[in-house]
C-alpha cells in the first residue's frame, strides 16, 4: 500500500534516511522522540517536501505520478495543520463537499454528532480533543484506502485518545484492504492498535518488528557481571552497563528463561525497547 525505499532528505543539522513498508490491511506505527523525523517522513510521502533521494510508492504507483483521483483515496492528519478556526462543522462539511466527489455529508455530520462536536460553534472554540477528532473525521470522510496520521493523538487525554483509536479500529473493520500509517512519540498509544512498529531515531529507522512478536518475545534481562560474562549472547541485541551489572535486550526471552533461571527477565514494552535500542550498545 505504501513503500518508502531509502528516502532521504538533508537539512542543515538533520538527515532523514527512511525505508518502511505499510502492507494492505495493516496499521503500521512510526514511533520516535521529538525531532526524530516523523513529520519529515509524512511530508515526503505527501509531496509537501521534495526528497533528495529514494523511492516512494503509494498504492502501487510512484508517488510523483499519483492522479487527483488517487490522492482522494488518501486521508491525512498532519500534526501542525488544521482547518480555519473561523469555520464551523457545518461550514467544513460544505467545503469538503466541494473538494471530494464521494464525500458523504450526511455520514460526516452524523459522525460529528456521535463525537459530540457542535455543528454551529466556531472551531477555534473547540478543545484540543474536539479538534483532533474533527481532523480525523475529515480524513475519514471521503472513502479512503490509506490513512496517513501524523501524531493524531497529541495532547489528548486518555478517554479522547481511546475514542480516537476506536474510530481507527472501526475504519479498518469496514474494509480489510485499508491501511494506516500512524505516528506518535508516545509508544503506548500505538502498542494496542498497530500490527507492526517502526522506530525512528535521528532520521534513521533503528528498529522494525511485529507488535505481537515485540510484546511476546522481547525482554530486558538484568544480570550481574559474573552471569553476563558466562551468558550465551547470541540473542542479545543491545547491552547497557548498570550499577548491578548489565541490562540486555533480547528477542528470545524464552531461551534465557529456560537456560538462565537466575536472570531477572522484565517483559519489555515498546518504551523499554526504544530506550535499549537508543542507549544500549551492540555487542
Ligand atoms: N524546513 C526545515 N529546515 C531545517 N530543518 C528542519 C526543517 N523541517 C524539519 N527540520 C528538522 O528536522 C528534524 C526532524 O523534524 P520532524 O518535524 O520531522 O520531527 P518529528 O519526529 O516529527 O518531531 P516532533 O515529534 O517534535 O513533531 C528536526 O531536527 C527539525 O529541526
Amino acid at each position: 500500500m505504501l513503500k518508502l525505499e531509502n528516502v532521504t532528505k538533508h537539512y542543515d543539522r538533520f538527515t532523514l534516511n527512511c525505508s518502511l513498508h505499510v502492507e494492505p490491511g495493516c496499521i503500521t506505527g512510526l514511533v520516535g522522540q521529538n525531532g526524530a523525523g516523523k513529520s519529515t517522513t509524512f511530508k515526503a510521502v505527501l509531496g509537501l517536501i521534495r526528497p533528495d533521494g529514494g523511492k516512494i510508492t503509494i498504492m502501487g504507483k510512484d508517488a510523483a505520478s499519483l492522479t487527483m483521483k488517487d490522492r482522494q483515496k488518501i486521508g491525512v492528519v498532519l500534526s501542525n495543520s488544521g482547518i480555519s478556526g473561523y469555520l464551523t462543522v457545518k461550514d467544513t462539511a460544505a467545503m469538503l463537499s466541494g473538494f471530494y466527489p464521494d464525500f458523504d455529508k450526511g455520514k460526516f455530520l452524523e459522525s460529528c454528532r456521535k463525537c459530540r462536536l457542535p455543528e454551529k460553534k466556531k472551531i477555534k472554540e473547540f478543545s484540543t480533543g474536539m479538534k483532533a477528532k474533527l481532523k480525523l473525521l475529515i480524513a475519514l470522510s471521503h472513502s479512503t484506502d490509506l490513512l496517513l496520521l501524523d501524531e493524531p493523538t497529541a495532547g489528548l487525554d486518555v478517554v479522547a485518545r481511546d475514542e480516537l483509536l476506536d474510530m481507527l479500529r472501526e475504519y479498518m473493520e469496514e474494509d480489510e484492504n485499508r491501511s494506516i500509517l500512524i505516528s506518535s512519540h508516545i509508544s503506548t498509544d500505538l502498542e494496542g492498535i498497530c500490527d507492526d512498529l517502526y522506530m525512528i531515531s535521528d532520521g534513521k529507522i533503528i528498529f522494525h518488528e511485529d507488535t505481537d512478536i515485540l510484546l511476546s518475545r522481547y525482554a530486558v534481562l538484568k544480570v550481574d557481571h559474573k552471569e553476563f560474562a558466562q551468558m550465551d549472547k547470541q540473542y542479545i541485541l543491545r547491552v547497557k552497563k548498570e550499577n548491578f551489572g548489565y541490562s540486555a535486550l533480547t528477542d528470545q526471552k524464552q531461551f534465557y528463561a529456560e537456560n538462565y533461571p537466575k536472570a531477572v527477565i522484565e517483559n519489555s514494552g515498546i518504551d523499554d525497547v526504544i530506550m535499549m535500542m537508543i542507549q544500549g550498545e551492540e555487542l
